[in-house]
């Protein structure tokens, strides 16, 4: 396909998307499955448009005047492809599949503009109840901080440490170009898509099928890391769902001890069977939710509560689902996570440590659903979480947001201060 037709095809999505309120991997699923003819590259070009113009849909409408999927797809490309007006109609010279170009006007608009001058929702790309919510949770650099989750994620492996390690694995992806993570002690990191381009699929080479990677967001290990499990210690990870948490819980003990693997959700837990296989993980236990948990009652040493949540903090991966969030979404996670904390609490031993994570950056699910637990259960406190951080990673920098909950510390990762997703991490101690 020429780019004129790779255009054709983002505007279609991004119509269907919005017509029909519906996540954007269906929409480009269905648009491939209808259009056989186009190949692998021309339909991974089309998702890096459809998801440009998703993660920066308000500040391009605004830069542009105009803010029809076929402006906002013109405005995605000459900003991720640096083109001016010029260029991009020279780009489209005699392409006959090409869509109408915007106006002139409206090209050059975009050029010039300056972001600087659009209101604060704008710069920060959400919708305005958004940046409230983002105002209260994470301060006076809050446009920052929404800026720079609208950029292009990178892929991110967690080294299997039990199977493998960092270097065999570089020296087994070496076309690819994968280099240490700058704070995860077994994370590699593949750099974000530049243009059209797209990552490759690790998942089929040999390394991952013998075990010695799995596919993690640096900030999910760091928080992992930050559990400060150890070997031979009982830990249960109460909200497993997939496994990720797990697998990296287990190898960060070295094999030694348990982790109980528990969800609510057999669906969601489906996956963990095979991927606990393939990393010889001989130290999870999987416990589906018919289970009765009533062994473990007060005997783990550290209880994870992985909550579910909006997925604020990873909107660089999914940023149509920042347009569809609603605030009744957000007060319904809230309550979910009070049941998810309240139903893991027993499981701490006297002494022990229950870690409350969540891949959200939004107040209401993080530090105010720690300080409503500490008025719940009062055995427990809030503890240092920058500790755990220093344990974990002696020597990365301190790059995340701390604050106050209880008399305790937690953590912010962000895109921009960590370079990761966005994740809350809370410690609670068990008196
Ligand atoms: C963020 S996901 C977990 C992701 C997983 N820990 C990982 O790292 O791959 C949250 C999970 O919590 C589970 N969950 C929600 N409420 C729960 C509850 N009350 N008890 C146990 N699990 C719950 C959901 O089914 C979902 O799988």
């Amino acid at each position: 396909m020429r780019l004129g037709g790779r255009i054709a095809a983002a505007i279609e999505i991004l119509t269907d998307t919005a017509t029909r309120r519906r996540p954007v991997a269906d929409a480009l699923k269905d648009w491939g499955l209808a259009h056989r003819f186009a190949g692998s590259g021309d339909r991974a070009a089309i998702g890096n448009i459809v998801y440009d113009v998703l993660r920066r849909r308000r500040s391009y409408g605004w830069r542009m005047g105009n803010d029809s999927p076929r402006a906002l797809v013109f405005a995605a490309l000459m900003d991720s492809e640096n083109l001016d007006a010029e260029a991009m109609l020279a780009a489209l010279e005699g392409d006959r599949f090409a869509p109408e170009m915007p106006s002139a006007a409206d090209l050059q608009r975009f050029a010039a503009s300056d972001i600087t001058q659009a209101p604060a929702a704008v710069r920060a790309d959400l919708p305005d109840w958004l940046a409230k919510a983002f105002e209260t949770s994470l301060g006076e650099d809050w446009i920052a901080e929404a800026e720079a989750m609208s950029a292009r994620p990178p892929l991110d492996m967690r080294v299997n440490s039990q199977l493998s390690t960092r270097d065999q694995v570089i020296e087994a992806l070496s076309p690819f170009n994968a280099v240490p993570a700058a704070l995860a002690p077994q994370g590699l990191r593949i750099a974000p898509i530049v243009g059209g381009g797209r990552h490759p699929n690790v998942q089929a080479e040999g390394a991952f099928q013998k075990g010695w990677f799995e596919i993690q967001d640096e900030g999910s290990q760091i928080a992992a890391a930050l559990v400060g499990a150890r070997p031979g210690e009982q830990v249960l990870d109460f909200c497993a769902g997939a496994g990720g948490k797990s697998l990296a819980l287990a190898a960060g003990m070295e094999g030694q001890g348990m982790v109980h693997a528990y969800d609510a959700d057999k669906q969601r837990l489906a996956p963990i069977y095979e991927r606990v296989k393939r990393a010889e993980a001989s130290n999870i236990t999987v416990h589906g939710p018919r289970e009765d948990l009533f062994e473990l009652d007060a005997a783990m040493d550290r209880v994870v509560v992985d909550a579910p949540c909006t997925g604020t903090g990873t909107w660089r991966r999914r940023p149509d689902a920042k347009w569809r969030l609603s605030a009744s979404a957000v007060d319904k996670r809230a309550a979910e996570q009070d049941t998810a904390l309240d139903a893991a609490a027993r499981f701490v031993k006297p002494g022990g440590t229950l870690a409350y994570i969540t891949c959200s950056l939004l107040r209401a699910e993080n530090a105010d659903r720690i300080e409503a637990f500490l008025q719940r259960h009062r055995d427990f406190s809030a503890g240092d979480s920058p500790a755990a951080w220093a344990e974990a990673m002696p020597d990365a920098p301190k790059s995340y947001r701390a604050e106050t909950v209880g008399w305790g510390t937690a953590l912010t990762l962000t895109p921009r201060l960590t370079g990761t997703d966005g994740f809350f991490f809370a410690k609670l101690v068990r008196q």
